[in-house]
């Protein structure tokens, strides 16, 4: 017998405890309590002048820029992608409409210890030692229930511009994708992706304004699962990358561009070569509250991915042994700081 698990099937495996999922109730703190606490880091205002690069997808070179950018930084930004600004500022508005609800009915769609989606702290709060100042809401799928737990009389508008967006950025997850492929020279055929559908979430994120905003951290340090993930970051700066060599630089927002993060899915098929970028959100100085929509986009739960020899050089060894996307979420859940590590040959 044959069953197809889904992403939301492989994090059930990995219950988090509550205090992990719970957030602190932002709108009654008037101070950052030690435990959301960071140590103290000089880094967070970033000064560099270096600029990630920008990319119009209908340049006629963009195949090239794009195999470039994720080469040297594993990241970039879009313009010219395909959706409309209005679409982009509908969901963040529908975003921040949420996370402005009371605090009690946030918790009527609080993420349950086994669950996957639904209103609570980022997956990754376990693995620190502090909390984030964060909040955050995952979708897979219909976003219906947990709306309809939100605005019991009326959640249509929300559902609405959730599923359009779902929609949009699954088209342009593909063509981002085929894309990259094209500048690896490597065809789908080369792949055997067609082993179901790709796992894809939706991830809505909210960074309440700070009392103490270089004391506290907005997402801590991480690489996305995913093979790349799309972000929608508004106006309100906060998200850097991290680039070997120069720290941790900007993701300066620019009007209806979109952020593309190469995520770790891409970085073993490429022998990491297009490495999985290491990135954070700090938190806004001047007290603004920043919300972020991020598109994960995964290969299919049964796929398996591994270096593709076509693009090792003479000489080269893969570094990663095969692992289906099933294991390496599951592996990622387990050991936070070195998954790419631990399926090193
Ligand atoms: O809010 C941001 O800019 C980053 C969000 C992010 O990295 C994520 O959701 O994985
Ligand atoms: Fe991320």
């Amino acid at each position: 017998m044959t069953t197809t698990t889904t992403l939301a099937q492989v994090y059930r495996e990995h219950p988090i405890h509550l205090r992990d999922i719970i957030p602190l109730d932002f709108n009654s703190i008037r101070s950052v309590p030690d435990s959301h606490v960071w140590p103290i880091s000089d880094d967070f205002s970033s000064d560099h002048q270096l600029m990630v690069p920008i990319i119009d997808l209908k340049d006629p070179n963009a195949v090239k820029l794009a195999g470039h950018a994720c080469k040297t930084w594993g990241a970039f930004q879009v313009i010219n992608h395909g959706i409309h600004l209005n679409l982009l500022e509908e969901v963040e508005s529908e975003a921040r409409r949420l996370f402005s609800l009371p605090t009690q009915t946030k918790m009527k769609a609080l993420r349950e210890p086994a669950g996957a989606t639904g209103y609570g702290l980022a997956r990754i709060s376990p693995f620190f030692p502090k909390y984030m100042w964060h909040e955050g809401f995952t979708i897979m799928d219909s976003p219906t229930d947990h709306a309809r737990a939100l605005w019991p009389t009326g959640n249509a508008r929300f559902c609405d511009v959730i599923e359009r967006y779902q929609k949009q950025m699954k088209v342009l997850a593909e063509k981002l994708t085929d894309l990259i492929l094209e500048s690896l020279a490597i065809f789908r055929e080369d792949l055997n992706w067609d082993v179901g559908s790709p796992s894809t979430a939706l991830q809505l994120n909210s960074y309440p304004p700070c009392p103490n905003p270089n004391r506290a951290m907005g997402l801590a340090p991480h690489t996305d699962t995913s093979f790349l993930t799309i972000l929608y970051q508004g106006s309100i700066s906060g998200l850097q990358i991290f680039k070997q060599g120069a720290g941790w630089i900007s993701m300066l927002p620019v009007t209806g561009a979109l952020v593309v993060n190469v995520g770790d899915l891409l970085h073993i098929l490429t022998n990491a070569r297009f490495p999985s970028v290491l990135h954070r959100a700090v938190l806004n100085q001047e007290g603004s509250h920043r919300v972020s929509v991020a598109y994960f986009y995964g290969l299919p739960i049964e796929c398996s991915v591994s270096p593709l020899l076509k693009l090792l050089d003479s000489g080269e060894n893969p570094r990663y042994r095969p692992v289906t996307v099933k294991e390496y979420v599951d592996i990622k859940s387990k050991y936070f700081e070195e998954p790419l590590t631990s399926i090193r040959i």
